[in-house]
């Protein structure tokens, strides 16, 4: 049986006076792929960061891996991607191939120098994401998309089992979101790895997703892609609190 990696029971959460999460609840098992969806402001990066344990929730519990988020220690089971424009300074002095290591910084520990393993290990992070031949270049001189990658890069060189990111495509431009989503479901299908993913580009990523959350406020739908697709747009539009019109795409996947 699959075991469950996230699990937020009743969760609640007031910025000061204004309340954004109320009785949410989630859970996501080894090796699924889901997406969480929802408008502006719905509380969809509030439940990541307290899923992080950036945030502490004012009700409910979470656990990680099946354990109290309090007392989890094992943070490198869990890889973070945020948004790009928050990712990385680019005229930070660095090669991909650097900024890929410095995610084993809390492995090798800070300011102890780098081993050949960890190099290799760097490298390989690189050849999953398909950036190897990029790996002495400048960060500042890829693409939107390429410096994506070479952040799922760093997040994936400790060999995370869970990977989270928080609308990873924004300021990607239109044909290398899809490459760079196909690109995350290999990683899901071939590495095993579980993905929790925060997008607007609801109609592309429920394609591929294997579940579907769907947050204002409190979660409105929790399941499997399949049932996600059999809902009316009039039901997602009342969650949404305004009009949305899916596009229903043919295949039900992106094309690899
Ligand atoms: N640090 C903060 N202090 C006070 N209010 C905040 C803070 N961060 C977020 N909020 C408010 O909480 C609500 C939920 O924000 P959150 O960023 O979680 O939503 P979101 O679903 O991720 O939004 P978006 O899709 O626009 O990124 C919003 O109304 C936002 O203004």
């Amino acid at each position: 049986m699959k075991k469950t990696i996230i699990e937020c029971q009743n969760v609640s959460f007031t910025y000061e006076h204004s309340t954004v999460l109320e009785h949410t609840s989630l859970e996501v098992k080894e090796g699924e792929f889901w997406a969480l969806i929802g408008p502006n402001g719905s509380g969809k990066s509030t439940l990541l960061k307290i899923i992080l344990g950036l945030l502490k929730p004012d009700t409910g519990t979470v656990k990680l891996f099946g354990q109290n988020i309090e007392s989890f220690k094992q943070r490198e089971r869990i890889g973070f991607v945020s948004q790009k424009s928050n990712a990385f300074n680019l005229g930070f002095p660095a090669t991909v191939l650097e900024v890929v290591k410095s995610g084993l910084t809390r492995k090798v520990g800070l300011f102890k120098p780098f081993s050949k393993q960890d190099e290799e290990t760097a490298m390989n992070a690189l050849r999953i994401v398909k950036m190897e031949q990029f790996a002495r270049k400048n960060i500042g001189e890829l693409s939107g998309g390429q410096q994506q990658r070479v952040f799922i890069a760093r997040a994936l060189v400790g060999k995370p089992d869970l990977l989270i990111m928080d609308e990873p495509t924004v300021g990607i431009d239109q044909q290398n979101v899809t490459s760079f989503y196909t690109m995350l479901k290999g990683l899901n299908r071939e590495h095993g790895i579980a993905i929790l993913l925060v997008t607007h580009e609801i109609d592309l990523v429920t394609d591929l997703a294997s579940h579907v959350a769907c947050l204002n406020r409190t979660i409105h739908f929790h399941g499997v892609q399949s049932e996600y697709k059999k809902m009316d747009d009039a039901d997602i539009s009342s969650w949404y609190g305004h009009p949305v019109r899916r596009i229903h795409h043919s295949s039900t996947e992106v094309e690899e």
